[in-house]
């Protein structure tokens, strides 16, 4: 008989390369290069927002109690003292009967406590004296952005491993941030397998494909913020094969094989494995596709043996090296995001393992709905290009039937969820 191997729940699978996670580095880069960055510290407010009582709005600073005496029949007048625009600090404290004409953004002048808007305002001159008069009364405070409003000094504004987007930009910026320590982007290695891969721009030969999988783990490691390093495609020998492998695993911080990790005569890497003398994790996941997802660690760095079938080589990444990476990268969500869906589809054969289905998700009357994005099976390609996520079909005796409530793994969401 041949080698019988055992397989584990995916979870177990899971816990133990989670086990033998490496954490992440950090690098220090401007501001303008952040985007789709994580933070690798919290981000603290240095300073309250605002940090000085301004103006919403274009019109005049004054006292409100100046206004008590205003009415539809009485217009209070006041003499123009001042005039700022946003950036401008005010010269004069305000006195009974004074006003300072303010724009939007400027700083409140002291003795003020109101804005009245330009346009219950109206002006004149008298003797090349500016005065303004209305005939509305202020309340104290009104139309005025208190200092520390919208922000006091010291609060959390942003945890450390968020990702960076617009706004997480803003408020870099409004704190000062030209510089910004974001996770560092770790290294994945990848090399493909299989004598019987062309490269994309070679035309199509008897019994031979294009290599997929390299392209679309590279796709999948830069989805998830990480970079990579292709060594390119290899035939099945062993030797040649070991001879990359080492050398690869010496200069990146993670890496990934396809194919050839299966029990076929032309199966090489668990005899690398053995030659490495890796600390394999586990090498049978009850799972479909994907069972023969292979991880191991050689001395520190994670190595897996992804299925060369396309499908399951996918959906070995998003389960197994995603979270990894994730948390390498800070992120305190590493985990897909699981939410649950209405089935739109019957799978009345049932499997004792359990499927991850490439799937679409729709919304309509207020629920989300998963329908298979393609043929369901491991070596098909075709069907990951309209997938945003996996339906969990858990292992047992029963079928699955088009409504049941069934639970959906998100491919393209950014937030993530804390355990798998
Ligand atoms: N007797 C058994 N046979 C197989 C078993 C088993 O348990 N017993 N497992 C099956 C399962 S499940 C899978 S999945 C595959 C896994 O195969 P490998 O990981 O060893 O991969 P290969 O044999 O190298 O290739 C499988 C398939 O994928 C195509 N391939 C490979 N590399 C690429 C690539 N870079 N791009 C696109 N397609 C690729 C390859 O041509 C093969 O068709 O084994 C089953 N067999
Ligand atoms: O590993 Mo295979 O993908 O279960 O089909
Ligand atoms: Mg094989």
């Amino acid at each position: 008989m041949e080698d019988m191997r055992k397989p584990i729940p995916v979870e177990e699978a899971i816990s133990r390369v989670w086990e033998r996670r490496p954490n992440g580095a950090t690098d220090d880069i401007p501001i303008t290069d952040v985007d789709n960055r994580r933070l690798s510290d919290d981000i603290f407010a240095s300073h309250s927002v605002p940090s000085f009582p301004k103006s919403p709005y274009d019109g005049f600073a004054l006292r409100s109690a100046d206004t008590t005496e205003a009415g539809r029949n009485h217009s209070v007048s006041f003499k123009v003292v001042e005039h700022i625009g946003a950036g401008e600090l005010p010269q004069k404290q305000l006195h009974e009967g004074e006003a300072t004409r303010i724009m939007t953004g400027a700083k409140i002048p002291d003795g003020a406590d109101c804005i009245a808007m330009f346009e219950i305002c109206q002006t004149y001159t008298d003797n090349g004296q500016s005065y303004m008069s209305m005939t509305r009364t202020m309340e104290s405070g009104q139309n005025i952005i208190e200092e520390g409003s919208e922000v006091a000094k010291g609060d959390l504004l942003i945890p450390r491993g968020t990702m960076i987007n617009p706004g997480v930009k803003a408020v870099l910026a409004t704190f000062g941030y030209s510089d910004v320590k974001v996770s560092r982007k770790p290294v994945v290695g990848i090399i493909a397998t299989g004598t019987e891969l062309l490269d994309v721009d070679e035309d199509l030969e008897p019994g031979k494909i294009r290599n997929s999988n390299a392209y679309m783990i590279a796709s999948q490691i830069k989805r998830v913020g990480a970079d990579y390093r292709y060594f390119g495609k290899l035939e099945d020998n062993l030797e040649e094969s070991y001879d990359m492998v080492s050398k690869a695993l010496a200069e990146v911080d993670m890496l990934i094989t396809t194919g050839g990790v299966s029990v076929g005569d032309f199966d090489f890497m668990p005899a690398i494995y053995d030659k490495l003398e890796a600390d394999v994790l586990f090498n049978k996941v009850a799972m479909r596709p994907g069972s023969v997802t292979t991880a191991a660690v050689s001395g520190d760095t994670l190595l897996y043996g992804l299925s060369g079938n396309p499908s399951a080589c996918y959906v070995g990444f998003e389960l197994f090296v995603r979270p990894i990476l994730q948390h390498q990268l800070a992120s305190q969500k590493p985990f897909l995001k699981r939410i649950k869906a209405v089935l739109g589809t019957d799978f009345p054969k049932p499997n004792p393992f359990t499927r991850f289905v490439r799937s679409y998700i729709t919304y309509h009357n207020g629920s989300v709905h998963a329908l298979p994005s393609g043929i369901d099976k491991s070596n098909v390609v075709t069907s990951l290009a309209n997938a945003d996520a996996l339906t969990v079909l858990p292992g047992g005796t029963r079928g699955f039937k088009n409504g049941d409530d069934v639970e959906v793994l998100l491919l393209d969401d950014r937030e993530g969820q804390r355990e798998f």
